[in-house]
């Protein structure tokens, strides 16, 4: 999308905002008009009545004043722009980012995305509420020449020959200036999404030894990122000392030209001073016409870096309600309709292939019956992760269908949610805060039962260690949790939302396996439970209804312990290297 078609588009939304901003600059820049023909009155009117250049002085102070006020007007459609903007571009870009299938990685690091809402928006709005200033520029420009023409036509085109030359220099540097800015925002993103990377591992440096190393690429991002700063600051500096200069300069010409005019009485001191103040309106009118239309330029890498986000141009600048006034209330917790409660889960020829490497999974099926149990297991990378998460749209399925009691899920990214499912990746995310608002997570709490999630995710002896219980603060990204802690957390956060269909990533992995036993045993001890998950663990393996066994994103085999080690090598070969003590009598069997 073109610059032009993004400040329209944005423009065709909030024209009341725009329009009031043009009028009342323009009322403005009419009254300054009106002021400095009230000066050129007044001079003229000095050797005459002392009565004249009074009302004179009355009107250039009424317009002068008049002009002052006007600034409410435009302010008020400023703001109402700015507002308007700011949030739009902010809320879409929000919403596209929620709306992604949660294991799509950003197109961009989180630094850059703030970067992106935090500059880019400000950019756009800051731009967007000068164009409407911009056209008042060429209308004032336009009608102050016009003007001018009537009184002295010889000055009046010298002035505007003078003022279209440094016109078009300023639109030369004020390109220059759209280039540079630009690259000063993408190196600004590149040093903020380097420093947010520095801080998130700052253990991981230090242990690697690699903290000069981290110093040395930080300082060559900052240098790159000077360096287009300073090309953008010299390039201000040179269109600062055109303008100034280069106005003094034409006014210097237009006094030459005008000496002889005013020696033969052709050209008067009042008419003088109007030229004056006229010229001097029009060359700061040039300046900001200059930059507008360079920006315009701009307007289109500002809009493309934030359709990114938002998913596409459209969803950039869809209009929404962005007003939110409404009291912000805990979640109650998740009701289940009666066609919501599991019955039978389907997956057919479920595809998802990750872009970068061609690997994922390929034409899956499988059903999960009500309270079965389900494991997923395979060697590294087979694609375990992979088929849980296009199964719960994290990931965009390329092919294959997904019923849930007989029922297609078109949306299942909105559809599997509590209380229908609850899911615990394998690294789960934990947010600063307590323990208590981790396991919430929004959810009222007098709407669940704590101590019972607590339990089952077997919680409660680190509960006893910990003096401030569920009140323990877990630190940024639950850091002072072990590994177990924060997947128990985890899984206690996923048994408070009591969901028809628990989904569990290779949860166990850090658990010693008493703590395991004890978690897989509450588990089932659970009426009507119906459980997903990802394992390689013998204790999981053994109490598994059936086993999906995936190689290579494939699934070539299905069902019980028993019948695997009986049927499949595959199965054979990972079992004796999960569990080598019983696989010689298992295969036996
Ligand atoms: N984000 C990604 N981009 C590209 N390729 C990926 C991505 N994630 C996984 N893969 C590839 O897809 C394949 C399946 O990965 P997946 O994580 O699903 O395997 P897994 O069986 O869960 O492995 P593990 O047991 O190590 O967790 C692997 O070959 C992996 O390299």
């Amino acid at each position: 999308m073109s610059g032009f078609t993004f400040v329209r588009r944005l423009y065709g939304m909030m024209l009341p905002a725009a329009l009031l901003t043009a009028f009342g600059f323009g009322l403005g820049s009419a009254l300054a008009a009106l002021a400095a023909v009230m000066t050129s009155r007044f001079f003229d009117a000095l050797p005459g009545t002392t009565r004249e250049p009074v009302l004179y002085a009355v009107a250039f102070l009424v317009a002068g004043v008049g002009e002052q006020l006007t600034a409410f007007i435009w302010q008020v459609g400023v703001t109402l722009m700015d507002r308007f903007t700011t949030t739009l571009l902010r809320v879409n870009m929000l919403l596209g980012i929620y709306r992604r299938p949660g294991a799509l990685p950003l197109p961009v690091t989180p630094g850059e995305a703030i970067t992106r809402f935090r500059d880019d928006v400000q950019e756009s709005s800051f731009q967007m509420n000068r164009f409407p200033f911009a056209l008042v520029h060429v209308g004032a420009a336009l009608g102050i020449f016009a003007y001018l023409f009537t009184i002295q036509p010889l000055l009046a085109a010298l002035g505007a020959a003078g003022i279209a030359g440094i016109f078009l220099a300023m639109r030369r540097i004020h390109q220059n200036i759209v280039i540079y800015r630009d690259q000063v925002m993408d190196r600004t993103e590149a040093v903020t999404g380097y420093l947010g990377e520095i801080l998130s591992a700052v253990a991981v440096l230090q242990v690697a030894g690699a903290v000069p190393d981290a110093l040395r690429r930080f300082q060559a991002v900052n240098r790159d990122r000077e360096d287009a700063s300073l090309k953008e600051r010299l390039q201000w500096g040179l269109l600062f000392a055109l303008s100034e200069n280069g106005f003094y300069v034409g006014l210097g010409l237009v006094i030459l030209a005008a000496a002889p005019l005013l020696a033969t009485g052709q050209f008067s001191p009042g008419q003088f001073a109007l030229f004056q103040l006229l010229l001097q309106q029009v060359g700061w009118r040039m300046w900001g016409l200059s930059e507008s239309v360079a920006q315009l330029q701009a307007m289109g890498v500002y809009q493309a870096r934030m359709a990114e986000l938002a998913g596409g141009d459209e969803e950039l600048l869809t209009r929404r309600r962005l007003e939110f006034t409404e009291e912000l209330r805990p979640d109650p917790a998740p009701v289940l309709r009666p066609e919501d409660r599991l019955e039978r889960l389907t997956v057919t020829g479920l595809t998802y292939r990750h872009p970068e490497t061609g690997r994922g999974v390929e034409d899956v099926s499988f059903t999960i019956p009500r309270g079965s149990f389900t494991v997923i297991t395979g060697k590294i990378g087979a694609g375990k992760t992979t088929l849980v998460r296009t199964l719960l749209g994290l990931l965009p399925a390329e092919a294959g269908e997904v019923r849930w009691n007989g029922r297609p899920v078109t949306d299942p990214m909105a559809f599997f949610t509590p209380p229908r499912i609850a899911y615990t990746p394998q690294v789960p995310r934990i947010f600063s805060g307590t323990l208590r608002a981790n396991i919430l997570m929004g959810l009222e709490e007098s709407a669940i039962d704590l101590n019972e999630a607590v339990e089952a995710a077997v919680l409660e002896p680190d509960l006893a260690q910990f003096p401030q219980g569920l009140e323990t603060e877990v630190g940024s990204r639950g850091l002072k949790l072990s590994g177990g802690q924060v997947q128990r957390t985890a899984a206690a956060r996923m048994f408070a939302r009591r969901p028809e269909l628990l989904v569990l990533d290779d949860i166990s992995s850090a658990l010693d396996n008493e703590t395991e036993a004890l978690l897989w045993r509450r588990l089932f001890a659970q009426e009507g439970a119906t459980v997903l998950c990802v394992s390689n663990r013998r204790a999981a393996l053994e109490q598994a209804d059936q086993i999906l066994l995936l190689e290579e994103g494939r699934l070539v085999a299905a069902g019980p312990l028993a019948e695997l080690l009986r049927t499949s090598p595959a199965m054979r070969e990972l079992w004796a290297a999960v569990a080598p003590e019983s696989a010689a009598v298992e295969m036996v069997v």
